[in-house]
């Protein structure tokens, strides 16, 4: 079975005149344990179909499922999904709330999930991210950028989570903790068997983060290919290719 699995996946905002067909047709599966990226240029759909998937995205048709379950028509998750489900945004300066020190934010989401054990679930949470326990009672100011989506990133696991969206997780950080971020995420992933899906205009972070990726453009899937393929510069289809030239500043004579 797979974890995640989208079917026939439209999206669309507005109605009439002002609809926008963020997503047409999309299909993937992507297998429990794996790491599967969505590639593409901006406003290609990537983080639209991620927002369907929790509900950010109200107005969809086709199916999706995760674990073999259906997920329901609009944006309505019950607490089983979001135990099994939890995202992780690109901005950890807008995702965490200035007021909330990193021990209310992670306990706030350990009671809401039902964990009673709070205090040594913050701490071991706290490790498990990298953040010593002097970190408990500091306020998002008080953090770095990398300092805070360890947080986020924190929170996101709070519940215990077997599957974790990754929207472009580092491209809002400085370029010298993207690599510090990415390596957490690949520890994590293995230490508490974790399936990514991540979304990421960057070829260079899904080639060292992902196995498959989907290639996305104007809200169509136009390939999905193993990272293998794609280091060896073996697309199936010329956007894909245009895509690799282009990030790699590489020019055929
Ligand atoms: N809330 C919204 N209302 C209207 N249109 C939207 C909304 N969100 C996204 N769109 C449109 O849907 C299309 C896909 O956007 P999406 O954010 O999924 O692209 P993306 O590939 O993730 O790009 P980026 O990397 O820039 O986030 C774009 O044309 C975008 O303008």
């Amino acid at each position: 079975m797979s974890a995640l699995s989208f079917k026939d996946l439209d999206v669309w905002f507005g109605e009439g005149r002002d609809r926008v067909d963020a997503v047409r047709g999309a299909s993937f599966e992507v297998a429990p344990g794996e790491s599967f990226g969505l590639v593409g240029e901006s406003g290609s759909g990537k983080s639209t179909i991620m927002r369907a998937l929790t509900g950010l995205a109200p107005h969809w048709s086709g199916r999706m499922a995760v674990n073999g379950r259906d997920v329901p028509p609009g944006k309505r998750r019950d607490r089983a999904f979001y135990k099994t489900v939890q995202m992780v945004f690109q901005d950890p300066y807008a995702s965490l709330h200035p007021r909330q020190s990193v021990d209310q934010v992670l306990s706030e989401t350990l009671y809401l999930h039902g964990f009673r054990d709070v205090e040594p679930r913050i701490e071991r949470l706290l490790d498990d991210v990298g953040l010593g326990p002097t970190f408990r009672f500091r306020y998002p100011h008080q953090l770095s950028g990398g300092q805070r989506q360890r947080v986020a990133i924190a929170r996101a696991l709070a519940p215990e989570p077997a599957i974790l969206l990754l929207d472009e997780p580092t491209s809002a950080l400085d370029v010298s903790v993207q690599a510090e971020i990415l390596n957490l995420l690949t520890d994590l992933r293995t230490e508490h068997d974790l399936t990514f899906l991540m979304v990421s205009h960057d070829l260079a972070v899904v080639a060292h983060m992902c196995e498959r990726i989907a290639v996305m453009r104007a809200g169509e899937i136009v390939e999905v290919m193993g990272v293998d393929e794609m280091r060896a510069m073996r697309p199936g289809h010329p956007y894909t290719q245009s895509l690799l030239e282009a990030s790699l500043g590489y020019h055929r004579g």
